[in-house]
C-alpha cells in the first residue's frame, strides 16, 4: 500500500517538475559523494605528510583536488536548497491541482455531507498537498544518507572488516527504534485528528465575520476559547507523551553510539600505535565512524519524514481516488431543450440509510412553459424536491424525466447548462458585484448589457451602479482589490435584501433557461421591494418552465399550477381556485396568512 502510494508521489513529482527532481538527484548523489572523497583525500595528504615527504609537487594535485572537493561541498547544499524549494513548489502546485480538480469533480452533495470524507478532504488540503513534495524530499534524502553509509562503510571495511560490521550493527537499534517510535507518532497523530479539527473549528468560530456578532452579543467567546484550549490541552498531551519518549529513547541511542565511536577511536589510535594502521588511517576512520552513524541517523530521519507523508498522501490519495458520487454513464446523452416537461414518477427520497423518508412516492409533472408552485410546512422536502431535480442527488427509487429521459442518462453538466436556481441560502460571493452576478453564467462576465440586465429585472441595478467603484465593487470587507490598495474602506457590505436581489440576478443572467427554479426567492425582502421584484419575475417567467418554492401564499397563488407537499407527499395539486374550493391544506395556510394580514396589530399582538 506505502509502496503504490510512494509510486503515485513520484509520477506526480515526475510530471510536475522532471528537470528539477532530476537536478536534484544529481545534487543528492553529489553531497554524498564529496565527503567520502574528502575523506580520501585528507587520509592521502596526512600520510603523505606523516611519511616525511615534504616536495610541494607531491601534495598539489591532492590539495587542489582537496580544495575542489571542499568547494563543491560548500556549494552542493546551497544549490540543492534551492532546488528543493522550487521541485515542493511545483510538485504543490500539481498536486493541487489535482486536488481541486477531483473535488469538482463530484456532480452531486454527497460527499460534502459526509463528515468522514471531510475528514479526507481537510486533512489533503492542509498537509495532503504538501505530502508528495515531502515524499520526494525524503526519497531523495535517503539515496544521499544510502551513498554516504555505504561509501563510508566499503571505506571502514577496507581497514578491517569488523570495524565496519560493527558501525552498522551499532545502527541497527536506532533504526529499529526510530521506526517504532515513528509509528507511534503516526497513531497519535490519527488519534488526535479529531481534536485538531474541533480546535480549528473553535479558531474559525472565534475570528469568523459571520460570527462575530453573535459571540459577541451573547458573550459566548469565553466558552469557545475555552472549549479550544481543552482540544489544544488534548494534542499538547498526546505530543508530550510521544515527545517524552522520544527523548528517553534518542538520548540512550546517542549515548550507545558515542560509546561504540569512542571504541573504535581507542581500537584506531592503538593499532596507529603498533604500527598496523597509518597516521592517514585513524583520520579515516574518525571520519568515517562519524559520517556513517550521522548518516545512517538521517536515513532513519528521511525514512520517519517519507512515513509519515504518506500517511497524510494516503488521505489526499482518498479523495482524489475517490469513486463519482453519482453514477455517469459512459456516454452520456446531452440534454436537449425542455419540449414537454419534467416528471418526477413514484420518487421516493431519504439523505441516508439510516435516515427517515423524506420523499415518499412523489408522482409530479412540471409542464413546460408553465409555471408550478410547490408550498408546504418547513421540513416538508421542498428543498430536497428542488436538489433531486437539479440532479444533485438521485432518487433512491423512481425517477426524475426530463421530456421521459431519466436524468441518470444525462450529461449532468450539460443537464446545468438548462437550469438555474435562485437558491434560500445562496452564497454570498466575497467577490466583484460584477462576478457575483456571473456567477450564474461566466460568459456575460464581460458582457455589461447582461449582467445590467439580469440586474435591472432583479431590481438591485441602481444599488449596485452607486457603489464607489460600480459593477466592479469588492461586496466585501475581507478583501481589498488592487484598485482599492490604497483605500481599503471602499469594499461594501450589502444587506440581506440586496443580497438576495442579487441572488436573484445571477439566477437571472442566463436568458432563457429550460427550467427556472425559485426557492424562497423573496423572504430577505420588505413587502414592496418583495412584491415589485415578484412582478418583475413574473413577466419574466412568462413562457418559461418555472418552479416557485414560497411560504408567501399571495406570490405562490398566481402560478399555473399549485402543489402542496406534507410530509414528503403531495396532499393536494390544482390551481389556486381549485384548491381554495378543496378547502383542504392550502385553504387553511391561504386563510391563516391572510387572516395574519387582516387582523389589527394590537390583536395580533395579542
Ligand atoms: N443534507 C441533509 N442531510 C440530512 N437531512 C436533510 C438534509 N437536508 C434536509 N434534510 C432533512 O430533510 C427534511 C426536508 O428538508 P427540506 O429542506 O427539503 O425541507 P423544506 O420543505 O425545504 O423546509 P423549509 O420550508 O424549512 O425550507 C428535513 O427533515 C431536513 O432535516
Amino acid at each position: 500500500m506505502k509502496f503504490r502510494s510512494a509510486a503515485r508521489a513520484l509520477e506526480l513529482a515526475r510530471r510536475a517538475a522532471p528537470g528539477h527532481v532530476a537536478g536534484y538527484l544529481a545534487l543528492a548523489a553529489l553531497g554524498g559523494i564529496a565527503p567520502l572523497a574528502i575523506a580520501w583525500l585528507t587520509k592521502a595528504v596526512i600520510d603523505h605528510l606523516a611519511a616525511g615527504v615534504m616536495r610541494w609537487a607531491d601534495v598539489l594535485g591532492l590539495t587542489v583536488a582537496l580544495g575542489v572537493a571542499g568547494v563543491v561541498t560548500a556549494l552542493v547544499p546551497h544549490a540543492a536548497r534551492y532546488l528543493r524549494a522550487e521541485t515542493e513548489r511545483l510538485v504543490t502546485m500539481e498536486s493541487t491541482a489535482r486536488l481541486y480538480a477531483a473535488v469538482d469533480r463530484f456532480a452531486g452533495l454527497r460527499r460534502f455531507e459526509d463528515p468522514e470524507f471531510l475528514d479526507h478532504v481537510q486533512i489533503a488540503r492542509s498537509a495532503g498537498v504538501t505530502s508528495p513534495g515531502a515524499v520526494v524530499d525524503a526519497g531523495i534524502g535517503v539515496v544521499r544518507a544510502l551513498l554516504l553509509v555505504s561509501g563510508f562503510a566499503g571505506t571502514l571495511l577496507l581497514l578491517g572488516p569488523w570495524i565496519a560490521v560493527a558501525v552498522l550493527l551499532s545502527a541497527v537499534p536506532a533504526v529499529l527504534a526510530e521506526l517504532a517510535l515513528s509509528r507511534r507518532r503516526a497513531e497519535m497523530v490519527a488519534r488526535v485528528g479529531q481534536a485538531e479539527r474541533r480546535g480549528l473549528f473553535y479558531a474559525g468560530l472565534l475570528t469568523d465575520p459571520d460570527a462575530a456578532k453573535e459571540v459577541r452579543l451573547f458573550g459566548v467567546g469565553p466558552y469557545l476559547w475555552r472549549r479550544m484550549a481543552e482540544e489544544i490541552s488534548t494534542i499538547n498531551r498526546a505530543h508530550r507523551r510521544i515527545d517524552r519518549r522520544e527523548v528517553a529513547v534518542q538520548g540512550a541511542l546517542a549515548a550507545f553510539g558515542a560509546v561504540v565511536a569512542g571504541a573504535l577511536l581507542l581500537w584506531t589510535v592503538r593499532s596507529a600505535v603498533s604500527g598496523a594502521l597509518t597516521v592517514g588511517d585513524v583520520a579515516l576512520v574518525v571520519a568515517a565512524v562519524g559520517a556513517v552513524q550521522a548518516a545512517l541517523a538521517g536515513l532513519v530521519n528521511e525514512i520517519v519524514v517519507a512515513h509519515q507523508a504518506l500517511l497524510l498522501f494516503g488521505h489526499y490519495l482518498l479523495v482524489v481516488d475517490a469513486a463519482p458520487d453519482l453514477p455517469v454513464r459512459a456516454e452520456p446523452r446531452p440534454a436537449p431543450p425542455l419540449r414537454q416537461g419534467i416528471e418526477l414518477r413514484d420518487v421516493w427520497f431519504r439523505y441516508a440509510d439510516d435516515q427517515p423518508w423524506v420523499l415518499r412516492g412523489v408522482n409530479l409533472v412540471l409542464a413546460a412553459g408553465a409555471s408550478t408552485a410547490v408550498v408546504g410546512l418547513n421540513g416538508a422536502g421542498k428543498s430536497t424536491l428542488v436538489k433531486l431535480l437539479c440532479r444533485l442527488y438521485d432518487p433512491v427509487r423512481g425517477a426524475v424525466l426530463w421530456d421521459g429521459v431519466d436524468l441518470r442518462d444525462l450529461d449532468p453538466a450539460d443537464l446545468r447548462t438548462r437550469i438555474r436556481a435562485v437558491f434560500q441560502d445562496a452564497t454570498a460571493f466575497d467577490l466583484t458585484a460584477r462576478e457575483n452576478v456571473a456567477m450564474g453564467d461566466l460568459t456575460a462576465l464581460h458582457d455589461q448589457s447582461r449582467i445590467e440586465g439580469a440586474a435591472r429585472r432583479a431590481g438591485v441595478h441602481d444599488v449596485l451602479a452607486a457603489l464607489p467603484q460600480g459593477y466592479e465593487t469588492l461586496l466585501t470587507r475581507l478583501f481589498f482589490s488592487e484598485a482599492d490598495r490604497e483605500d481599503p474602506s471602499t469594499g461594501v457590505v450589502l444587506s440581506g435584501g440586496q443580497w438576495q436581489r442579487l441572488a436573484i440576478a445571477r439566477g437571472l443572467v442566463l436568458d432563457r433557461p429550460d427550467l427556472l427554479i425559485l426557492d424562497e426567492p423573496s423572504s430577505a425582502l420588505d413587502a414592496e421591494a418583495e412584491s415589485e421584484v415578484h412582478a418583475r419575475l413574473r413577466a419574466h417567467r412568462q413562457g418559461l418552465t418555472s418552479l416557485l418554492i414560497s411560504h408567501r401564499m399571495g406570490v405562490v397563488r398566481e402560478a399555473d399550477h399549485i402543489v402542496v407537499l406534507s410530509d414528503g407527499r403531495i396532499a393536494e395539486e390544482g390551481t389556486h381556485d381549485d384548491l381554495i374550493a378543496l378547502d383542504g391544506a392550502y385553504a387553511r395556510l391561504f386563510s391563516v396568512q391572510a387572516a395574519g394580514y387582516r387582523s389589527s396589530a394590537p390583536e395580533a399582538m395579542a
